[in-house]
């Protein structure tokens, strides 16, 4: 069973030129199963590109996945448009009396500001709370990964001298650990942010286990002991460009942003980037759908 997701959702189109099968919706009212019910909340500025870019994984099983886009009623978007949001995205009032199996927190180009000065921080934080009771398993991204591990293990970010930015290699501390399986002893994924948080701090947390860090970005795929919350402080689902089209507009902005570290061919912008970790995003993105949330949620939520 595929994704199903609004017909007229923008992303949709593009899914299917790419084969990925997405439902229509008159035929996923007909099957005579439980679907898959996953929560996004979309805090990234450019909402569409987001959305394709997880729905591509989200399609990537043979489940059916119903996916929720949610946005912050206590934030006006400036890079999306208010009518994409009222056709595609609800709000935390309309969805706190329902559960979920999934959910997806992502970034946001917010790191700069202290967490409290993040003007929905307060509604975030309401989120993340609801989410320990009505949601199977929670995975975060990057500054959403920051703000989780912020509320919930009080583990803060700080400033880098320099913005990790790029494709770094990293290791697997227990590849025997389900969200792991099948990855390579070494893999590569694309970082692109001014803050980290510590791998030591992690490391010594009673309630967390850092399950893979790189030499040169640090700390990258936490996982919380009881196994519901997954933080992740890259960003696998990158496509190929989105480095090279941030590093374009950090350029033309006057920013002294360092060519992205061992992404461009021969390290010469002027070269197409190739997409190195693709493969590992399809694996981490099936086996949270397949072992922290199918297998985990309930069939009837009690
Ligand atoms: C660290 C991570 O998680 S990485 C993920 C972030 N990376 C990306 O989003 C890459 C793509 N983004 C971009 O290229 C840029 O953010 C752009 C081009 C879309 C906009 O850049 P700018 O014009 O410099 O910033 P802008 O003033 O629009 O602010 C960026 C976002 O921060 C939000 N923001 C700014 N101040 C605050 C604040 N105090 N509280 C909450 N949000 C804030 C803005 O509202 C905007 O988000 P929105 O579109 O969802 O409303
Ligand atoms: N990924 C982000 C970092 C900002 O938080 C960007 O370059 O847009």
């Amino acid at each position: 069973m595929p994704i199903n997701i609004p017909t007229h959702l923008p992303a949709a189109e593009k899914l299917r030129e790419e084969k990925i099968f997405v439902m229509d919706t008159d035929r996923a009212d007909t099957q005579d199963i439980r679907p898959l019910n996953i929560l996004i909340l979309n805090l990234m500025p450019e909402k569409e590109r987001t959305e394709l870019q997880l729905l591509r994984l989200l399609g990537n099983t043979p489940l059916q996945v119903d996916v929720t886009f949610m946005t912050m009623a206590t934030h006006e978007s400036k890079n999306t448009s208010k009518s994409h949001l009222d056709e595609f995205y609800v709000t935390f009032e309309e969805i706190r009396g329902r559960r979920f199996d999934g959910m997806i927190i992502t970034g946001a180009p917010i790191e700069h500001l202290p967490f409290e000065e993040v003007n929905y921080w307060e509604e975030l934080t309401r989120i993340m709370d609801w989410s320990d009771r009505n949601v199977t398993s929670t995975m975060t991204i990057c500054w959403g990964a920051q703000a989780a591990l912020y509320h919930f293990y009080g583990i803060g970010k700080q400033p880098l001298h320099e913005k990790c930015f790029g494709v770094f290699r990293h290791t697997v501390s227990d590849p025997t650990v389900k969200l792991a399986r099948g990855f390579s002893d070494l893999f590569v994924a694309p970082h692109s942010r001014y803050t980290e948080v510590s791998a030591d701090e992690i490391r010594n947390h009673p309630d967390l286990d850092l399950l893979s860090e790189s030499e040169e970005a640090g700390a990258f795929i936490v996982l919380s002991k009881d196994e519901k919350r997954i933080m992740i402080t890259g960003h696998l689902e990158y496509d190929a460009g989105t480095l090279a089209e941030e590093y374009r507009r950090d350029r033309a902005k006057g920013l002294d942003t360092a060519i992205p570290k061992h992404y461009f061919p021969q390290d010469d912008p002027e070269n197409d980037p190739l997409n190195t970790w693709r493969s590992h995003t399809f694996l981490l993105f099936s086996n949270w759908l397949n072992y922290y949330v199918y297998q985990e949620t309930p069939y009837v939520w009690a």
